[in-house]
């Protein structure tokens, strides 16, 4: 248990930090309206808790409590009552728990809010251990929203800059995550995603083995869009068993922190056994945790197309045939809808290669629109559009598919 005098103390502080801060409006809307419970999930760090607090009005406040706040160790699922009560003594429209799954019993609490009709905003950075609570207790009382670090366009508008290939430049060095922007520091990109594996992963997974955990992380982080199976990671990473591959792989893709994307094939099964892709939430966090020295630039760019691509839609494949490849292929409703090649510089060596690839991937999962995209060419090949990364990123992609 938990004093109520102590937790009016942490609320109090916890909320002062928020007042000081600069914040740019987010690409996610928050509804406000809704009547169900918001959860709004994403790697730590991404800017979950402020998507929220910055969309409540000015006027009506919500309560904020961080669960990951040491002086809150003793708060059990009985302690919940009083944060109603501090929510009405203190005039606040709504309650906000960030982190709030480790107090074992929160989604009683939920659900009690939910049927009072009261408002409650969650957030939270690991999938599974939220969806859990959420899929049994919870169903259908949720509204669930996904957020990244910043896309190219909130960078934009966080740097004050323009559109073009010299801010996309800069973009492409510094990635997404707010804090890094401003601090750039190489260390702090270290630290989060040390904390990520060790904290959150390890701790929450019971993994004993962390070292392999992190070389894992470590090992993906070097190779992001580069296929590999799990046994030969395994034997790359001497960890034996493959099935503790396949688990690890799984929990870090609940961190969110990585994507494993499969190979298109109309075979659920063979999709199942072939080689998977990774790409990284944030390209320069994996920049910062890789043992690739080479920079392949080429990939970075592909991971920044991923992402953009990601935000929009969740199921994403590549393609590749016995001659040919293309990076990705996206679905929607049941549906493969496009297919886009990503190519740092088209040239008479590697031009043919990729309208190859592409084609193909067209033709064979009947995509209607393809697009090659490229650091900064802009041209009409054979019917193809091919285009700037970052201009392609000024709009969500799902525009682009023209879905909704
Ligand atoms: N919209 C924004 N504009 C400017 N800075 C932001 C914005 N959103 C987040 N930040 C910065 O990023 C930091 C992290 O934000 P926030 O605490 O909301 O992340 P989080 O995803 O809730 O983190 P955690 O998973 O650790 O709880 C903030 O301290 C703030 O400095």
């Amino acid at each position: 248990m938990i004093q109520i005098e102590l937790l009016a103390q942490v609320i109090e502080e916890q909320n002062q930090n928020f007042l000081q801060k600069q914040l740019i409006s987010r690409e996610e809307s928050i509804p406000l309206e809704s009547n169900q419970i918001l959860v709004v999930s994403g790697v730590r760090r991404c800017g979950k808790s402020i998507l929220i607090r910055k969309s409540l009005p000015s006027d009506a406040p919500g309560l904020y409590l961080n669960f990951e706040d040491p002086r809150l160790v003793d708060f059990e699922a009985a302690d919940f009552p009083k944060l109603e009560q501090l929510r009405d003594q203190l005039g606040k429209s709504s309650i906000l728990l960030d982190e709030v799954q480790s107090v074992a019993g929160w989604e009683i609490f939920a659900r009690s809010l939910h049927e009072k009709g009261q408002k409650l905003y969650i957030t939270g950075s690991n999938a599974s251990m939220l969806s859990r609570e959420l899929g049994t207790r919870l169903t259908g009382r949720y509204k669930q929203i996904e957020l990244f670090p910043f896309s190219y366009a909130e960078f934009l508008l966080f740097k004050k800059l323009s559109p073009g290939e010299e801010s996309f430049e800069s973009y492409f060095l510094a990635g997404g995550f707010p804090e890094y922007l401003q601090n750039q520091d190489q260390d702090y990109l270290r630290t989060l995603f040390r904390d990520i594996l060790t904290r959150d992963v390890a701790v929450r997974r019971n993994i004993s083995n962390e070292t392999a955990l992190i070389r894992l992380g470590v090992f993906l982080c070097s190779n992001v869009g580069k296929p590999f199976s799990y046994s030969r990671m395994g034997s790359l990473l001497e960890i034996k068993s493959v099935r503790t591959v396949i688990d690890y792989c799984d929990y870090l893709e609940e961190s969110y922190l990585f994507d494993l994307i499969p190979m298109y094939s109309p075979s659920i099964r063979k999709q199942l056994a072939n080689p998977k892709k990774a790409f990284c939430v944030d390209p320069a966090l994996a920049s910062a945790n890789s043992l690739s020295f080479s920079k392949d630039l080429g990939r970075k760019l592909e991971n920044y197309v991923y992402l953009h691509l990601r935000r929009s839609f969740k199921e994403i494949q590549y393609f590749q045939n016995k001659d040919s490849e293309c990076d990705f292929v996206v679905k929607w409703n049941e549906e493969i809808i496009g297919a886009i090649q990503v190519c740092w510089s088209l040239n008479s060596d590697n031009l043919q290669r990729e309208l190859k690839g592409l084609k193909a991937a067209l033709e064979e999962t009947q995509a209607h629109k393809g697009i090659l995209l490229t650091w900064n060419q802009e041209d009409l090949l054979d019917g193809i559009m091919v285009m700037p990364v970052w201009k392609w990123m000024m709009q969500p992609s799902k525009d682009f598919f023209g879905v909704d």
